[in-house]
């Protein structure tokens, strides 16, 4: 059977007008991100700078750039994978293999890079094609998501996500009409959620850090702190890539415009802010104060990755004598959920972990400027919201069972206060 339309899945997002907004909000607040970094006073709030004109954001050079590096990561993708992987079962029951080579991915792109920084590759120039480069990434995310909501017009009911199917073609545009857009084996979803995204957002970073050195001599602090503390989070995604298989993006979400700009543009441009608000804005920072970050990093981390690492080993094997242990009440779909260890503490110790790390990612740029802690603004309210759906997810997956979750473990994702 062909897809369906006007399915009855409650709107999202605010709807069609909602998903409209944010069709334009998202790639406006990037580019205003991009502006504001690179002025003098770098104000987040008011508004940007100028206007750049077209010469500023097209760049055939930038596009050239662009299809590179995209055309890299797809063959890289395409290598062989020491494990290939199974994700969640789907509606027809069956199951989809991913490679799990996302970690040879940033090896073997940083071998690759550092060959070419060393034969005379301009690394330093980057930093200056960053509006070209976002302006094709927009455009790119515009136009595969267009390609990706063609393609769901000829795609089996069976393959369609639980929302993004209304029939509104512009909030179906948003949110992504198939679940696992493929040609062959090859995974569009995610391939980018983890890939050109990630990757060249660390190499951004290592861009304006090899800037900073140009321009005063070496690297400050800050700016090691903000470009060490972001790769060992991108390394960890590619790590544990096996564990991206479980999140609401590939198993629930469609592939549609809000994750395609979300990893191609989003990820590399906004994500790096720190970095470009700390090559234009220099902070000096004492050990004492870069210890008690690192610290506050750590600490982030620590729970970020057990809380991730302890759900994970439970899912696959709850009998894993690391987990086996742990208090767990039983649900109708025969599933157990934990209510001690980390997830007995709040509903989403995973997201405390990572809010910690974004505080930690702001502090090294200092308390002038407000536009540093954009990340955790952003990210506050994307986890607030997040956590709003997985439970409403859970409410309909396990009923009673997620009402008694709730009542053991009251509090979601900051123990006392929320
Ligand atoms: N940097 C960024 O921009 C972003 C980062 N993230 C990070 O991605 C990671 C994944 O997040 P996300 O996909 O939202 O969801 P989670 O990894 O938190 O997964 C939620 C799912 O876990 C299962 N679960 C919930 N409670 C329990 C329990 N007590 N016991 C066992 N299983 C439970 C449920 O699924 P089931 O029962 O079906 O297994 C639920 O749907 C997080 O660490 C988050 O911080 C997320 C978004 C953006
Ligand atoms: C504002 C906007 C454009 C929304 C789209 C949201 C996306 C930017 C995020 C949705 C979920 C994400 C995840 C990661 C990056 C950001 C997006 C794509 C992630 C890959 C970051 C690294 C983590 O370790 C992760 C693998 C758990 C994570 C998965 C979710």
């Amino acid at each position: 059977t062909m897809a369906p339309q006007g399915s009855q899945a409650p709107l999202e997002f605010g709807g069609p007008l909602g998903a409209a907004a944010l069709l334009l909000l998202l790639p406006a607040t990037m580019f205003h991100l991009l502006l504001v970094a690179r002025s003098g006073p770098a104000r987040l709030l008011g508004p940007p700078p100028y206007l750049p004109g077209p010469e500023e954001l097209w760049s055939p050079r930038a596009l050239l750039l662009w299809l590179t590096w995209l055309s890299l990561q797809v063959a890289l993708y395409l290598l062989p994978a020491r494990k290939v992987a199974e994700g969640q079962e789907l509606k027809d029951k069956s199951r989809l293999c991913y490679p799990i080579n996302g970690f040879q991915a940033l090896v073997l792109t940083a071998l690759l890079v550092g060959l070419g920084v060393s034969v005379g590759l301009p690394l330093r120039a980057l930093p200056e094609m960053l509006l070209p480069l976002a302006f094709v990434a927009t455009l790119t995310a515009f136009i595969f998501s267009l390609f990706l909501y063609m393609k769901a017009l000829v795609a089996p009911a069976s393959a369609l996500a639980p929302g993004g199917n209304s029939g509104n073609p512009i909030y179906d545009f948003f949110l992504g009409r198939e679940l696992n857009p493929r040609i062959y084996s090859f995974d569009f979803k995610y391939f980018c959620e983890l890939r050109p995204g990630l990757i060249s957002w660390v190499l951004i970073n290592l861009a304006l850090l090899a800037q900073e050195a140009e321009l005063r001599g070496s690297p400050s602090l800050a700016m090691w702190l903000v470009n060490g503390f972001q790769l060992l989070y991108v390394g960890d995604a590619l790590w544990h890539e096996e564990a991206v298989l479980t999140t609401m993006d590939i198993t629930h979400d469609g592939f549609g415009f809000m994750l395609a700009f979300g990893d191609l543009a989003w990820v590399p441009f906004t994500y790096s802010l720190q970095a470009q608000f700390l090559l234009y804005h220099p902070q000096s920072l004492g050990l004492p104060m870069a210890s008690v970050i690192c610290l506050i990093n750590a600490i982030g981390y620590y729970i970020f990755r057990g809380a991730n690492s302890q759900k994970n080993t439970f899912r696959k094997n709850p009998s894993d004598p690391r987990v086996a242990g742990l208090e767990t009440i039983p649900t109708a779909t025969g599933r157990k959920l934990l209510v001690s260890g980390w997830w007995g503490m709040v509903r989403h110790p995973n997201y405390l972990g990572d809010l910690i790390m974004a505080l930690a990612w702001s502090l090294p740029c200092g308390v002038s400027h407000l536009l540093p802690y954009f990340y955790l603004l952003y990210f506050t309210a994307l986890l607030v919201h997040r956590e709003a759906r997985d439970e409403q997810q859970c409410l309909q997956k396990y009923g009673l069972a997620w009402h008694e979750y709730c009542q053991r473990v009251p509090y979601r994702i900051v123990p006392y206060i929320y």
